[in-house]
């Protein structure tokens, strides 16, 4: 598909883009500094391979848990050490454009946390072309559902969510509870290195096996859906930290920092945070090490609240 209509002079937007600038922008890997981008991708599932391992061996879970029907509705839950139905729940959703990635490559932040006391719950979602996008959102919003039922006890849901998974995370802000028949106790955002106008990737190779229309595209974009909407937040005291990584492209610096500022102006707890010194990757395989910067302000997030 062509790009649409340049947009007006002097305005920063991406319509003003060449369709390889926009293929360049929307391309995590190409935009790395410390490697390769073949390597930084190598690398990425390298340490996500790893550390999903650890979590299993070092860790009390239940793995595979069903969240619905689906052949690929299943979760994995990591406890904390002091075994406790009352504990926070952190849920973790992977990146890879909607169509790559995996739960079993993706406990990044399982070891830190649980070991701080939050259980963390990493759910599976039906990745394109199997899945579409409304079916994914649809999958994350029950798999949310499923764990308030299952701890209803919990001291409080927080939803993580990195690159596509950020989106996915971050169109809860629009959901519904009523139909599923509970209202999680949601608490916190995280959103990493995310995409919130997914218009522009209508017009990239990744929409190949997405095959999104621009109707679909706007139909699942948080930026725009929260620009229109006429909603409050549900919970004021509910926080969202939105991040980018420094060495992240400047389209994925602009998506952030406006879907910031949308969630400010509608009246969200929002914060921003440009992540010092990281690429679109290392801000999330870094999530392994207690001590970076990210771990650290999702800990303190949820420690203070409960
Ligand atoms: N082919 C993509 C891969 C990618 O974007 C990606 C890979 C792993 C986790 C998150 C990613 N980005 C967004 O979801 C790239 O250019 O980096």
């Amino acid at each position: 598909m062509e790009v649409p209509g340049r947009g007006p002079p002097g305005e920063a937007s991406w319509k003003n883009l060449s369709k390889e600038e926009l293929e360049n922008q929307y391309s995590p890997s190409r935009w790395v500094i410390r490697q390769g981008a073949e390597e930084a991708l190598r690398t990425y599932s390298h340490i996500g391979d790893e550390a999903t391992k650890k979590a299993r061996a070092t860790r009390r879970s239940l793995l595979h848990v069903p969240y619905g029907d689906g052949e690929g509705e299943k979760l994995d839950i990591y406890f904390p050490g002091e075994v406790s139905a009352a504990s926070p729940f952190c849920l973790f959703f992977h990146g890879g454009y909607w169509q790559s990635g995996s739960k079993d490559t993706s406990a990044f932040m399982v070891n830190p946390l649980t070991a701080q006391g939050v259980a963390v719950v990493v759910m599976a979602y039906d990745l394109a072309p199997k899945g579409t996008l409304d079916q994914m959102v649809d999958q994350v919003t029950r798999s949310i559902a499923f764990v308030q039922k299952q701890y209803p006890y919990n001291e409080g849901i927080y939803l993580c969510g990195h690159s596509a998974g950020a989106h996915l995370a971050s169109m809860m802000f629009l959901t519904n509870w009523t139909k599923h028949g509970v209202t999680p106790n949601l608490k916190g955002f995280f959103l990493v290195s995310g995409i919130y106008d997914l218009e522009p990737i209508v017009y990239t190779t990744h929409n190949a096996p997405l095959r999104m229309t621009l109707e679909d595209a706007q139909r699942n974009s948080p930026q725009l859906l929260l620009e229109a909407a006429l909603t409050q937040p549900s919970d004021p005291a509910c926080h969202v930290l939105v991040t980018v990584g420094q060495h992240d492209s400047p389209e994925f610096h602009r998506q952030s920092r406006e879907f910031y500022q949308t969630l400010s102006r509608r009246g969200w707890n929002a914060s921003f945070e440009e992540i010092h010194d990281v690429d679109h990757f290392e801000i999330i395989w870094n999530l392994t090490q207690k001590d970076f910067v990210l771990t650290q302000m999702i800990l303190k997030t949820i420690l203070q609240e409960h």
